[in-house]
């Protein structure tokens, strides 16, 4: 996956804005990209230029060498809150992709009730999306998003309107799945205890039009499962990298 010198303006004349600055940024197969950065710098302008819903001004995005020409199932969204069908039960978000796909019935129920079970709301499939908690609905979101088993998954500060504790499970849950699955994932985030945390490798963007400013490689995404959360967030080596973003970020901000 590689972004090369992509620019995005937005608007005309008086009212240009430029949100991305010739962004350069490559990452193989399998790695999980934390990207942070000031608001406004443009971390959800170049989500959306992966996942094809915004074309780049100029600059090319490449996914496995070839050019995106716009969404595909191989890229999965998650938006900071669900987007989830209200009108649908927990089933029938969870099946909504390979639907869309045209898949057989059984295959949406296998995939669908797989994901389901991975997340813990096998139990609730039948209810609707208003009867689920904000951290259930996300982990609904992120079901869906799985069930059309894309290689790549895209999160725009998916954790972002959840309490501390439900937050920490979420980026227990996430860091398992992605360990499991092999897939590639860029994360956006507010926090760069969570970019840190989960990251392969932390992004960060500077204010406004962004520019990638740093990257991180991070080792902490590997070992949480056998040390337990709080003890890598603890660990000394961890608030130093943590330490280090912030105050790359707050160097930019000045
Ligand atoms: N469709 C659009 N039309 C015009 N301007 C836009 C559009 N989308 C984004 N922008 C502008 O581009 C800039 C970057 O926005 P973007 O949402 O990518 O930033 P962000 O880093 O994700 O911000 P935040 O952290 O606050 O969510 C902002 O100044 C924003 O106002």
């Amino acid at each position: 996956m590689a972004f090369t010198d992509v620019s995005v303006t937005f608007g005309q004349g008086k009212d240009t804005v430029q949100a991305l600055d010739r962004v350069s940024l490559g990452f193989g197969r399998g790695s999980f990209i934390s990207v942070v950065g000031p608001s406004g710098c443009g971390k959800t302008t170049l989500l959306h230029v992966l996942a094809g819903f915004q074309k780049p001004s100029s600059g090319r995005v490449t996914v496995g060498g070839t050019e995106i020409r716009g969404t595909g199932a191989d890229r999965g969204v998650v938006f900071q809150q669900g987007a989830l069908f209200p009108w649908m039960t927990v089933a029938g978000n969870a099946a909504f992709g390979p639907r869309m796909r045209g898949a057989s019935r059984r295959e949406r129920e296998e995939r669908a009730g797989h994901w389901l079970r991975v997340v813990g709301l096998w139990d609730f499939r039948d209810r609707y999306p208003y009867e689920l908690s904000g951290g259930m609905q996300q982990r609904l979101a992120i079901a869906r998003a799985l069930a059309n088993d894309p290689a790549m998954l895209l999160m725009d500060e998916p954790f972002g309107a959840l309490d501390a504790l439900t937050r920490e499970r979420m980026q227990e849950e996430l860091q398992a799945v992605w360990r499991s699955s092999g897939m590639t994932l860029l994360f956006i985030t507010h926090s760069v205890e969570e970019a840190v945390f989960l990251g392969t490798d932390v992004v960060v963007m500077s204010p406004r039009p962004g520019r990638i400013v740093g990257r991180f490689p991070s080792p902490f995404a590997q070992d949480a499962a056998t040390r337990g959360t709080r003890t890598v967030k603890s660990d000394q080596a961890f608030v130093a990298l943590r330490e280090q973003v912030l105050g790359l970020i707050l160097e930019g901000a000045a």
